[in-house]
């Protein structure tokens, strides 16, 4: 049975991947936490391993795989940061079920996105891709044909979520007629639409844009078919995620000159690292924009992702609080001063509860408050004591069946 000590904060280990923001690691130092493993890129499977079988949190963006394989390495973890919107490189149940909240920033890199949306559509509105090649080779392709103003033209957004709706108001601002398919009615912002069938949005429109998360709905959603839907000369723009188009599809349709052009921030394979080879049927092709999957990368973005994801890390590293957590049960705690904090995570079956206060009813420990939250598969309670009582009644919650995790803090 472990010694009911509260975790002095020098020995938790936290890993830090892909660069995370600064601010992340002076959030984290601030508070106490000096055992910070940092790595600027993505770890091969096997280094991973061996890095998070001691660590306590991860903090990592959207290359990482936090695999049930891999999770089932990490003993210790307590929560895991994804410092980005997208969590779909974690299998958040795999998490849950071994007691690891997972935490993100679902809004910090909205703005950057959108950005960098309108600008593409301008770009590629006016053809400057292509444009842009034939000067830096020292040719001149002075001409207006398939040069466009965005002014009174009709964009479709696919997922009308927080970067969808940004770029909505964005794009109208900027005298575009804004139409979106959404798999919820989503209230429309300023004049936008919402049409029912993808097919007739895709067909209405000049610019197609998508803002969906990767999800077993949306792998492959966009393929010979949809681009089939597509108006003769449209575009197609993508900084979603690299599985939801068809890139062989989309090539042939680029190709082929039925669409105008695409910019393409995420692909279905992306290299790991910046010293990786990017390989793509897209390179070479005319008036389409590759990035390497940067909608996100600004300065102004990930200094606030670093700061936001840390410190839901910190707080609930600190205080048990599991707000915002993608998968685990939320509750909010207030501090708890003089008392000693008992975190109890368990497999959500009848019974758990009447275990639980009848370790504290039949060892005599009053409990000074207590907390619980549950969803489909996992329970958290959190119960305040005395000092004196935590490590009796710890031991006590370990030995419940059901038990996944426990913690105590100071
Ligand atoms: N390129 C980048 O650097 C970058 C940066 C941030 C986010 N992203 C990606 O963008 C995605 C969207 O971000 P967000 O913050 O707007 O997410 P969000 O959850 O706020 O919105 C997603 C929207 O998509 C809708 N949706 C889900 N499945 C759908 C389907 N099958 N068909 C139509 N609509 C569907 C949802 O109802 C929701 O309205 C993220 O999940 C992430 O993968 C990429
Ligand atoms: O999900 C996200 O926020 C984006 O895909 C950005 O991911 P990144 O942090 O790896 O750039």
């Amino acid at each position: 049975m472990s010694k009911t000590v509260s975790l002095d904060k020098s020995k938790i280990k936290i890993l830090l991947l892909e660069g995370v923001h600064q601010s992340a690691l002076d959030m984290f130092q601030s508070q106490g936490y000096s055992n910070i493993e940092y790595h600027k890129g993505s770890l091969p499977e096997e280094q991973l391993i061996e890095s998070i079988r001691d660590a306590h949190f991860i903090g990592i963006r959207s290359r990482t795989q936090l695999t049930e394989s891999v999770l089932a390495e990490a003993q210790k973890l307590v929560a895991i940061g994804c410092f980005c919107i997208g969590t779909n490189q974690v299998d958040l149940n795999a998490a849950l079920t071994r007691g690891i909240a997972v935490f993100n920033a679902p809004y910090s890199n909205t703005r950057s996105v959108a950005e960098l949306v309108i600008a593409e559509i301008i770009m590629l509105m006016r053809g400057i891709p292509e444009k842009n090649i034939v000067c830096h080779r020292g040719g001149w392709m002075k001409s207006a044909d398939n040069s466009y103003e965005i002014r009174g033209k009709k964009l479709g957004i696919i997922g009308y979520g927080s970067i969808g709706t940004q770029l909505s108001v964005m794009a109208e601002s900027m005298g575009m007629k804004v139409y979106y398919y959404d798999v919820v009615t989503k209230l429309p912002l300023g004049n936008a639409q919402q049409i029912a069938s993808l097919e007739e949005l895709l067909s209405k429109v000049d610019v197609v844009s998508l803002h969906v998360p990767e999800t077993a709905s949306t792998k492959n959603m966009f393929g010979a078919r949809e681009l089939g839907w597509m108006k003769e000369g449209s575009i197609l723009i993508n900084a979603s995620r690299g599985t939801v188009v068809d890139i062989e599809a989309l090539a042939e349709n680029i190709t082929s000159k039925k669409l105008l052009g695409a910019a393409i921030d995420v692909f279905p394979v992306e290299p790991r690292s910046n010293k990786d080879e990017f390989l793509s049927p897209l390179r070479g092709l005319d008036n389409v924009i590759l990035t390497p999957h940067i909608g996100g990368s600004t300065m102004e973005a990930q200094e606030m992702i670093g700061v936001e994801v840390s410190e839901k890390l910190v707080r609930y590293s600190d205080n048990g609080t599991s707000t915002m957590s993608v998968n685990f049960p939320e509750v909010a705690l207030p501090s708890h001063p003089g008392k000693h904090r008992l975190l109890h995570i368990h497999k959500n079956v009848p019974g758990i509860m009447s275990q639980i206060n009848s370790v504290f009813s039949e060892n005599n420990i009053n409990i000074a408050s207590q907390f619980l939250q549950t969803n489909e598969n996992v329970g958290y309670v959190v119960i305040d004591v005395d000092a004196e009582y935590s490590e009796l009644a710890l031991q006590k919650l370990q030995q419940i069946q059901g038990t996944i995790k426990t913690r105590v803090l100071f």
